[in-house]
């Protein structure tokens, strides 16, 4: 569908991660090709019990009563928080990923778009992966259209590399020279592997914790060499690009480090997370000028130290070019929304391997 104006809008994205942690919102003015402002951000965490709703559905795909239950969770609290940010001309409605079975039984981003549109009384964009699925893409990642955005937006000329460190890892490499991020040569993305979630996992279970603060734990360990060569022997990291993940698919991680104690286990799988990222750098078409970290993972220092020493080019969190790295997927979902209204492709070839250009994610207008 195409507006008669091509004019910037205000968009709200919204992501909610597969950390399970909460739901991010952030205004973006963008006429689905290029960045103009940046706005407003706002963050509803999850409480203990809407977070155990949500981890009890994981994996389950719809009709099944567990997803009813974390759809109701995910719908009540995106209205909260959307309600809240004033301004939005449409809304771009990640959702929350249950289950992602590209080559499956497809993808399941649980929350309905359609019933927030109303709710709202804004035109609301969602079920952003299904289409690039249908039409045999990996369905993710989505955000290297954004990327390429970015680079225009910092100035960048030569290519570089964005690594978002959430529950999952995935980066795209972007030619900043090319007209578009559609054009060929422009961008090429894939999930390098699994990057929080195990760590998260592991603090769970030993710890009872979230996660590893600042990577606490991780730094009074040893990397246990053993257990990460038989990590990077993984079938995933040899397949070439692109390519996906979905949360649990690397669970394998924490039976490789049952034996070690917390420390040990905690230094080795953040050791993990960082070579499945040199892994997909040699997947890149040039080596890029730096990497640019955006995700929880760029606030854990020791996470970071790793990717720095085994990496040939800078490595730095995105706030170095000034892009908030807390809100960057909730502003690519912003930026796609305009995409999608504008009649504009979302994915390609060259980041989900779908067959041809795809504009996915559906439109759901207030009715009444
Ligand atoms: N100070 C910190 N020290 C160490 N790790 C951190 C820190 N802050 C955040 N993290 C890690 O980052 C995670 C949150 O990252 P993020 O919000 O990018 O994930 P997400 O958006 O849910 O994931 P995804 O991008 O896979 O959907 C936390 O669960 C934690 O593991
Ligand atoms: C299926 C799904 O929700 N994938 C997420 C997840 O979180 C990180 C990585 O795995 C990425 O592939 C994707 O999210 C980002 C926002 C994307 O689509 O670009």
């Amino acid at each position: 569908m195409k507006t008669k104006t091509e004019a910037p809008i205000w968009a709200l994205g919204t992501m909610s991660g597969t950390s399970l942690d909460g739901v991010d919102a952030a205004m973006i003015r963008t006429d689905g090709r290029w960045i103009e402002a940046f706005g407003e951000t706002g963050y509803r965490p999850y409480s203990a019990e809407e977070a155990a709703i949500l981890r009890a559905a994981l994996g389950a795909w719809p009709g099944e009563d567990r997803v009813t239950a974390a759809k109701e969770v995910v719908e009540r609290v995106h209205l909260e928080l959307v309600s809240g940010i004033a301004g939005a001309e449409i809304v771009g409605f990640h959702g929350q990923t249950l289950a992602h079975d590209p080559k499956g039984r497809g993808t399941h981003q649980a929350g309905d778009g359609a019933a927030l549109a109303d709710r709202l009384g804004l035109p609301v964009v969602w079920d952003f992966r299904s289409a690039d699925v249908r039409l045999g893409g990996e369905g993710a990642p989505l955000a290297p259209f954004f990327h390429f955005a970015c680079a225009r937006w910092i100035g960048a000329e030569r290519p570089l590399a964005f690594l978002n460190l959430g529950g999952v890892g995935n980066l795209t490499w972007v030619d900043p020279a090319q007209p578009a991020p559609e054009a060929p040569g422009a961008c090429l993305a894939f999930d390098t592997g699994p990057a929080n979630a195990p760590i998260n996992d592991l603090m769970q279970e030993r710890r009872g914790e979230a996660y590893d603060r600042d990577g606490a734990l991780a730094a009074q360990g040893q990397v246990v060499d053993g257990a990460l060569e038989l990590f990077l022997e993984e079938g995933y990291f040899r397949k070439m690009p692109p390519k996906s993940l979905d949360r649990n698919d690397f669970s394998l991680m924490l039976d490789l480090v049952r034996e070690l104690d917390d420390a040990d286990a905690a230094a080795t799988m953040t050791a993990m997370a960082a070579a499945a990222v040199m892994q997909g750098i040699e997947h890149c078409p040039v080596p890029p000028e730096r990497l640019l970290v955006t995700g929880g993972g760029r606030k854990n220092p020791v996470m970071m130290r790793m990717l720095a020493a085994g990496l040939d080019c800078e490595v730095a969190p995105v706030e170095a070019v000034g892009l908030d790295g807390d809100m960057l997927e909730a502003q690519a979902f912003g930026f796609l929304a305009v995409r999608v209204l504008r009649g504009l492709p979302t994915s390609g070839p060259s980041t989900t391997g779908v067959r041809a250009l795809v504009g996915g994610g559906e439109v759901s207008r207030p009715q009444g």
